[in-house]
């Protein structure tokens, strides 16, 4: 498991761990730096590394790194912004090592650190005791670090950034683009969702040999294949198309067909049995590109026994609304996405048999559209966004899949799970309709709503990841280019299962 621990979680077990953290802290992180020197053949008398200490602890952590590393032969530069306020004993002994050590100290300078020619950056202005935005020298020594083409450590939480929301703290902040991030005594949710991925770069997780029973309780967790595999089912030989569910795909108004297209040839190519496709509008023929979909008239369809996966293209027209009703009524398992989500958003009778339903009940909002369904802006749902999908779920009673970077899983019951795959080349028209299909494919196979989203999620995020990795994005993915990449994904995950 991968746990993820609040600001305020980690100070209870910063409080009652006992022995030098800080000098573990500064170990784990100089170590880090000889391997991200390493990596570039650097030895360590040929780096030149600029160390920033800010006031804090956090800038106590990187004296005790610069001492380390002066120690270890590095060329280290420290430039050391102060602060009016008290400092701590630790911090104080640190500040003695490094001066003490053969660490250059100069005046805080950004047009030093612009001119330089550094190998790597240590970021120790501030950690999770910032308190408020960064401006003045701290915001212009962030704004020159940021301006670098070097690898830039930071050391806890890359400084400026809120470390259980993942918002650049503001109004008006700024944070340090790092390439990598050791975070000290816990994994934090803040690296994860919101501005979180694209500041902390390559987050290693440092315990720094805190007895785990010092830790409390997890109830946010970083999604990984460990949470769903067990529901992963090689097929057996004695098996026919309807030992693997039905997906019924309701949307597609007027013009809106390629929607529930791309969410039905996703299903499909997920593993459901049976895929119909059941338009708001009239009907297409056939998808001439994927004949095996069954095109119906969606008031026509009697979806009993089918997963429905409501939204794609549906549009917000009353007869929408009525097809709506009668799905929820029927309180078979659902998923509800896109213009669904509009419609309960506007619509109270709707909402109440949203919450009246007891069968499997998924939600897969961007932030708009969680924004809409919690009668609040969408600048709301992004300042912390995990609030808003723990909110959302205990308000609908369902899961709750906000979706962005980040992606935040949320259950009724405050169990929240973030999403590390996927990257930009998602952020573009159908994707959603993709992933709506595809976690409708594993709840007709049988998975529970929990995991169903949770592994959709994953290899929805996977697929682009390898994508990317193979040349065809981030720029100018199609969402229909995922669905077999999902497929290769799934399968190599039923196959590493079946060794096991
Ligand atoms: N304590 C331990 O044993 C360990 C701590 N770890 C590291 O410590 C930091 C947390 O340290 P903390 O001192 O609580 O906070 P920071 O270093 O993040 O910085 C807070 C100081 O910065 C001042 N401050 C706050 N906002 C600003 C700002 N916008 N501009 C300038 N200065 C600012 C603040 O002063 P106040 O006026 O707000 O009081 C503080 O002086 C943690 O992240 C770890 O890196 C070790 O990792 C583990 C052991
Ligand atoms: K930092």
């Amino acid at each position: 498991m991968k746990p993820l621990y609040s600001v305020a979680q980690i100070r209870e077990v910063e409080r009652s761990a006992p022995g030098d953290l800080m000098a573990r802290a500064g170990e784990a992180a100089a170590r880090l730096v000889l391997e991200l020197l390493a990596l570039r053949a650097l030895r360590a008398h040929e780096a030149k590394v600029l160390v920033l200490a800010g006031p804090g602890n956090n800038g106590g952590d990187a004296f005790d790194v610069a001492a380390r590393l002066a120690h270890g032969g590095v060329r280290v530069t420290v430039m050391h912004l102060g602060g009016s306020g008290a400092t701590s004993p630790e911090r104080d002994r640190a500040l003695q090592r490094a001066r003490a050590s053969a660490a250059a100290f100069i005046e805080p300078s950004p047009q030093d650190i612009a001119e330089t020619a550094w190998h790597l950056v240590v970021d120790g202005l501030f950690g999770i005791g910032l308190g408020r935005p960064l401006a003045g020298l701290a915001a212009a020594l962030v704004a020159a670090v940021n301006a670098l083409t070097c690898s830039v450590l930071a050391l806890d939480v890359p400084s400026g950034l809120d470390g259980d929301t993942g918002c650049v703290i503001g109004p008006g902040g700024t944070a340090i683009e790092a390439t990598h991030t050791v975070t000290f005594i816990g994994d934090k949710p803040g690296l994860h969702t919101a501005d979180g991925r694209d500041h902390a770069g390559a987050v290693t997780v440092s315990a720094l040999a805190i007895d785990p029973a010092l830790y409390p309780t997890a109830t946010l967790h970083l999604n990984e294949p460990a949470l769903f595999v067990s529901h992963l089912q090689p097929r057996r030989h004695n098996s026919h198309k309807g030992s693997f569910g039905n997906v019924a795909v309701l949307g597609g108004a007027p013009g809106m067909a390629g929607a529930p297209i791309l969410a039905g040839r996703a299903a499909l190519h997920a593993g459901a049995g049976r895929v119909y496709l059941c338009f708001a509008g009239p009907p297409l023929a056939l998808d001439a590109g994927q004949p095996e979909l069954m095109c119906r008239a969606a008031q026509d369809f009697d979806a009993a026994g089918a997963v429905t996966v409501a939204g794609p293209g549906l549009g917000t027209a009353p007869a929408a609304a009525l097809l709506l009703a009668r799905t929820l009524a029927a309180d078979q398992p659902l998923l509800a996405d896109a213009d669904a989500l509009n419609l309960l958003a506007t619509d109270a009778a709707l909402h109440a048999a949203l919450a009246a339903r007891t069968a499997a009940t998924i939600l897969t909002p961007h932030p708009l559209e969680a924004a809409r369904l919690l009668a609040t802006g969408i600048g709301t749902v992004q300042s912390d966004r995990i609030a808003a999908a723990r909110g959302l779920a205990q308000q609908t009673r369902a899961i709750v899949v906000l979706k962005g970077s980040g992606t935040v899983i949320a259950a009724p019951d405050g169990r929240i799970v973030i999403n590390p795959t996927g990257n930009p080349a998602l952020a573009t028209a159908g994707t959603g309709d993709v992933l709506a299909g595809l976690t409708g494919a594993l709840l007709a196979q049988g998975w529970p709503a929990w995991e169903a989203a949770l592994a959709a999620v994953w290899l929805h995020g996977i697929a682009a990841d390898e994508l990317v990795e193979d040349g065809a994005g981030p720029i100018g993915l199609a969402a229909g280019e995922l669905i077999p990449a999902i497929r290769v994904a799934l399968n190599r995950l039923v196959a590493a299962q079946a060794r096991r």
